[in-house]
């Protein structure tokens, strides 16, 4: 058989994408890639792999001269709104007050943190000051360099904006320009399905795979129906909320099917049909054309890669074959034959043989997965729900009661604050104009993030990167389906609070995860807790070495309190 396979390959072999670069020929196991380094991996527009990126010394800060972008003051735009979020409404809702020295950003959020990093951005959580709800607000790694890298960023959020609201596609919340960047405010999210794929353990993972399926399939099925082909779909650009729904982002590369016809003002050569990621591109982009299949195809790819734990290969003899129809059996034997029956159809060769995304969602197969999924999607947003409802009823009875003085209750002391002492982006526009070092991509950048929350942390790099780590794996979930392992709710102030309730209730059975949050709230304070190690000792967290009495009250073991007050 594999006689026939290589002789058909070596017949007709497709020609490879412009970008292809530093080509995996094949099928690997799953690698674990460093958080913060690029989400995409080997994103061609990137200009240096992210295993590289890590690898590298951090460049040293420039002493002698300005950097372009600093000495011609076109980048130097004010605040302006870009989309209609901002424009239709009374935009800034009076917190924004362009009189004071002050961002647009740091007038009206709080700056929670890193929560990620691509080729282009930056992704921060966020609590606006305007409704109090947490968010995450993406920022350009750096000045835009030139027009053509404004018009890239500026056509992902107005792509993005266009999109009608969906269950599966992240929320689009507003978009404006500063200082040279822009900046994308949308839903937050815990991670992207990447890291939370390469936190599991090896082998195939195929409930999940059908979920993954079922869940980007609507978001798909959404798309197409409105006229859009998304082009980059990937693990990367998908995102998983805190219950464990998937939600389709980055719509950089978004193409409306009518474009075709029209004058489209972005996308006309051969070559931007080769812009996404080689690893996922259906074979047909590389002739110029796409369709919805082409997502199709790329679904295929990615399914196939998170239901059998593989690296899919972005070049050589594997990518060919993988256009030719032919999966890798040494990985897909180990799934259902309906499941690989599925992927064969989604990885045809020829866009005309693939089905269509709502074809695809009425097979028996997937609509009995389909089914599943929604099931417990629906269970785990209902206990998202109550364990959010739990924790403001005890929040405030705590509070009402506090002046009694009854001795089974905490004395109450106000929360902790969970924002970094300063302001992060405190005088970003001050900034552009006293700081000398300015590259988007090396470490330095991220000092003025993360400077003063730490002592210790100041002055090593590495360190710095621990602390950016645990600030990830806050949001990262462990292995296993997602559905079960989240806690919070993803668009209420009380987010981080939630998020330790639900996994008293066994939805976030993973410690790390709000060991880690510990962790981060003691490094951000610089508090000396900030460097104990957290352990989980029954249903309260203990600080290793710490023996001082907790005083305040915390979310964390009120669950525990009221436990021990029955029990009495
Ligand atoms: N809404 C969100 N909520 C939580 N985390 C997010 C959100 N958006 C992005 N992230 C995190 O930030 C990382 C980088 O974001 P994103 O991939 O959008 O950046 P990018 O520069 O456009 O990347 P790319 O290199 O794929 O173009 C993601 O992998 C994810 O971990």
């Amino acid at each position: 058989m594999s006689v026939a396979v290589q002789s058909t390959v070596s017949k007709a072999p497709l020609p490879l994408p412009t970008y292809f670069s530093l080509a995996e020929q094949s099928f690997s196991l799953k690698k674990r890639r460093h958080p913060f380094t690029s989400s995409s991996g080997s994103n061609s527009s990137c200009s240096f792999p992210a295993e590289l990126s890590h690898s590298l010394p951090p460049l040293t800060p420039t002493k002698g001269c300005l950097s372009l972008s600093r000495v011609f003051a076109q980048h130097e735009s004010p605040w302006t709104p870009l989309s209609s979020s901002l424009t239709i409404s009374p935009s800034p809702n009076s917190v924004y007050d362009p009189s004071k020295h002050l961002s647009y950003f740091n007038q009206c959020f709080t700056n929670l943190g890193l929560v990620g990093r691509g080729c282009f951005g930056e992704v921060y959580k966020v609590q606006s000051k305007i409704d109090g709800r947490l968010y995450a607000v993406k920022r350009s790694a750096h000045r835009f360099r030139g027009k053509n890298e404004r018009d890239r960023s500026v056509r992902e959020a107005r792509n993005h904006e266009r999109i009608c609201p969906h269950s599966h596609i992240l929320d689009f919340v507003a978009a404006w320009e500063e200082a040279g960047r822009l900046y994308i405010q949308t839903e937050l999210c815990s991670t992207s399905l990447l890291l939370h794929a390469e936190n599991k353990a090896p082998g195939t993972d195929e409930p999940a795979a059908w979920a993954y399926l079922c869940d980007l399939l609507s978001a798909l099925e959404h798309l197409h129906s409105h006229g859009f082909v998304h082009l980059d779909l990937k693990p990367a650009n998908v995102l998983i909320t805190d219950s464990g729904r998937l939600k389709l982002g980055d719509f950089g590369l978004l193409m409306e099917l009518n474009d075709l016809n029209t004058e489209s003002p972005y996308l006309k050569a051969k070559e931007d049909f080769q812009e996404g990621d080689p690893r996922y591109m259906a074979p047909e982009l590389l002739r110029g054309e796409y369709g919805p299949a082409s997502d199709v195809f790329s679904l295929g790819v990615s399914i196939l890669e998170l239901a059998c734990n593989i690296e899919v290969p972005n070049g050589g003899e594997g990518w060919q074959q993988l256009r030719q129809g032919h999966l890798p059996s040494e990985f897909t034997n180990g799934l259902s034959a309906e499941l690989q029956s599925v992927l064969r159809m989604m990885l045809a060769p020829k866009p005309t043989q693939r089905p269509s995304a709502s074809e695809l969602l009425s097979l028996p197969s997937v609509r009995k997965h389909r089914w599943k999924r929604r099931c417990c999607l629906m269970f785990a947003e209902a206990m998202l729900t109550l364990a959010s409802l739990c924790q403001s009823v005890v929040y405030f009875g705590c509070r009402l009661l506090s002046p009694f003085n009854l001795p089974f209750l905490p004395r109450w002391t106000a929360p902790r604050p969970c924002t970094p002492p300063r302001d992060s982006w405190e005088g970003d526009l001050t900034l552009s104009l006293t700081t000398v070092h300015s590259d988007p991509c090396s470490p330095q950048d991220d000092s003025v993030v993360f400077a003063d929350t730490d002592p210790e942390l100041s002055p090593a790099f590495s360190r710095r990167v621990t602390s950016r780590l645990s600030l990830e794996s806050t949001s990262t979930p462990l292995s296993g389906s997602p559905v079960h392992k989240h806690g919070s709710h993803v668009s209420t102030p009380t987010h981080s609070a939630i998020g330790d309730w639900s996994c008293h209730l066994g939805l976030t059975p993973s410690s790390t995860h709000s060991a880690n949050k510990s962790q981060l709230h003691g490094e951000r304070r610089g508090s000396p807790s900030s460097t104990k190690s957290t352990r989980l000792c029954g249903r309260n967290w203990i600080l290793a070495g710490d023996t001082s009495p907790r005083s305040s009250l915390e979310p964390k073991n009120l669950l525990s309190l009221f436990e021990e007050i029955t029990a009495e």
